[in-house]
């Protein structure tokens, strides 16, 4: 199995296929060694099936699902192939495995889907050109129906794997399991395609060594080996402004908690120190909650233009339960701080105006700024990005803004104007609670406050969120998810907490 960190686009896995049969590794060959793995998985997930129906497709995925079935049937169990399109009409390897079987062969139409243990779907691969429709619709809809665990070749058919979702609305099959190959498509972890492949796993076909590092991939899964050589590590004789003073703009006194919540946040990934700023009233009542967190006097944005000039602060954030008052905080922010991460009410008071928002970042290109707006808040800001996956739309405002954009939700998309790319795929249900995104700003500003590039720090910051919310449980809340945060880091670091 391959445990590898990048995510490859359609047409970079033709090119993928393009070059490894360019260093002499055959088509036939790698689809015998891809259909072999999918009748491995076929016989590792349910050994006590006899009964095999695979639904055969016009294109190599078919191929891929005619070498399944010889498989299989050379173990002594009964296959039946259901073809959507006669054997003779397939054309190059497909039809050269097609020729290989000798087992049944049914229009698919005939096919019997209930009287199956296991449906092979191998009708259509990740590059799907339009939606089902016709018998292939009928099929993916009668395979759903029988309630017969499905393995999927590559992706369930329907999905569209730079997607993650059909193509128009087409119907799409939904597999107990898929079996891809090389490596993982972005559809397979976007949703709502991770939940329609049930168990993903990626099998080695014999593509060269050589071949992926050669694609210039930019799109990967969020996981620490993407960002941990970036992490923060306090040194021994470190200060604590050497470890980055963090600013947290407050809201009005009645709006206070969000703006704990980040500075706590901040707090617990590793800020050398973090400063509340707000107006006075709001300021007492966070004086009733903080002892760590320093508080300092700012009523308006020229209150905080004079805290910028006062001092270094490695990183502010602004957005959080923000209230009136927030775009000229925000533009003070971005002029002033080293680093910054807008959130929330900032997105509103920007809504339709991404371009202004856009020339405040690029007046100090040098300065990190991330952006982490979830699906409402990016649609208020970006009324005109609604084309392609969550994928492309997070890509397309990175490189509008020049900032980091963390599209949130269960698969927050992490973007860079230089077209890097990360899905996460580690948040549990829970995390969608009032104030979790809050933290996640804070976390963010933490790790910038740091000195960890804002890619990385953004990255990280997501999948520390996640794995904070999975490791504490049910009966989260926001407050929880700093006090859990450094359990998650002890483990990134290799410290355990207790030595
Ligand atoms: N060397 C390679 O390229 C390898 C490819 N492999 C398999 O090949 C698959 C990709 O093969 P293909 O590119 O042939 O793709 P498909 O097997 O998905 O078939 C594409 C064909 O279906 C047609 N088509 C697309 N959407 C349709 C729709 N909605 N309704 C009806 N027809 C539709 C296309 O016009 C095209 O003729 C992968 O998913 C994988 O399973 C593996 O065998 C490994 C090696
Ligand atoms: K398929």
């Amino acid at each position: 199995m391959v445990m590898s960190l990048e995510l490859l686009a359609c047409a970079e896995m033709t090119e993928a296929d393009r070059r490894a049969v360019a260093a002499g590794v055959s088509g036939a060959a790698l689809m015998e060694a891809a259909g072999a793995a999918v009748a491995r998985r076929a016989r590792e997930l349910w050994p006590a099936a006899r009964r095999i129906l695979v639904l055969a497709g016009p294109g190599a995925n078919g191929g891929d699902g005619y070498v399944a079935a010889r498989r299989l049937a050379e173990r002594g169990l009964a296959v039946t192939v259901a073809a959507l399109v006669p054997p003779e009409r397939l054309s190059g390897d497909a039809a050269f495995m097609a020729s290989r079987w000798s087992g049944a062969v049914t229009p698919i139409a005939d096919a019997d889907f209930g009287a199956a243990d296991v449906i092979v779907d191998a009708l259509f691969g990740a590059g799907l050109s339009r939606p089902l429709e016709g018998a292939a619709a009928d099929a993916a809809e009668r395979a759903n129906a029988s309630r017969t665990p499905i393995l999927a070749v590559d992706v369930p058919s329907g999905l569209h794997g730079d997607l993650g979702a059909p193509l128009g609305r087409g119907p799409v099959v939904r597999a107990a399991a898929t079996v891809t190959f090389v490596r993982p498509k972005p559809g397979h972890v976007l949703l709502p395609g991770r939940t329609l492949c049930g168990a993903l796993t990626v099998a080695d076909i014999g593509t060269p060594e050589a071949v992926v590092p050669s694609l210039g991939v930019a799109t990967f899964r969020n996981r620490p080996a993407l960002w941990s050589g970036a992490l923060p590590r306090p040194a021994t004789d470190g200060h604590k402004y050497r470890r980055g003073h963090a600013l947290v703009w407050s809201g009005p006194e009645f709006m206070t908690g969000a703006a704990r919540l980040s500075a706590f946040a901040a707090a617990r990934v590793g800020a050398g120190a973090v400063t509340i700023a707000g107006a006075p009233a709001a300021l007492r009542v966070h004086a009733a909650h903080v002892s760590a967190i320093m508080l300092a006097e700012a009523v308006d944005a020229d209150g905080l233009e004079k805290l910028f000039g006062a001092r270094r602060f490695a990183s502010a954030v602004v957005g959080p339960g923000a209230g009136p008052g927030v775009e000229a905080a925000a533009r003070a922010a971005l002029d002033g701080a080293e680093s910054a991460v807008l959130d929330a009410d900032v997105f509103t008071a920007f809504a339709g105006r991404p371009d202004e928002l856009a020339a405040a970042i690029r007046r100090a290109p040098a300065r990190p700024v991330v952006l982490t707006p979830h699906e409402g808040e990016f649609a208020r800001l970006f009324p005109d990005l609604t084309d392609g996956s969550k994928l492309d739309r997070a890509r397309a405002a990175a490189s509008r803004t020049g900032a980091v954009v963390a599209l949130k939700g269960a698969d927050t998309v992490v973007a860079a104007p230089d077209g890097r790319a990360a899905i996460a795929d580690n948040a549990p249900p829970t995390l969608a609670t009032a104030g979790a995104g809050d933290v996640l700003a804070g976390f963010c500003a933490g790790l910038l406050a740091q000195g960890m590039p804002a890619f990385e720090a953004a990255a990280a910051a997501v999948w520390i969120h996640g794995e904070a919310a999975a490791g504490f449980g049910p009966g989260l809340i926001a407050d929880d998810l700093p006090h859990v945060a450094p359990a998650v880091l002890a483990r990134l670091l290799g410290a355990p907490k207790d030595s």
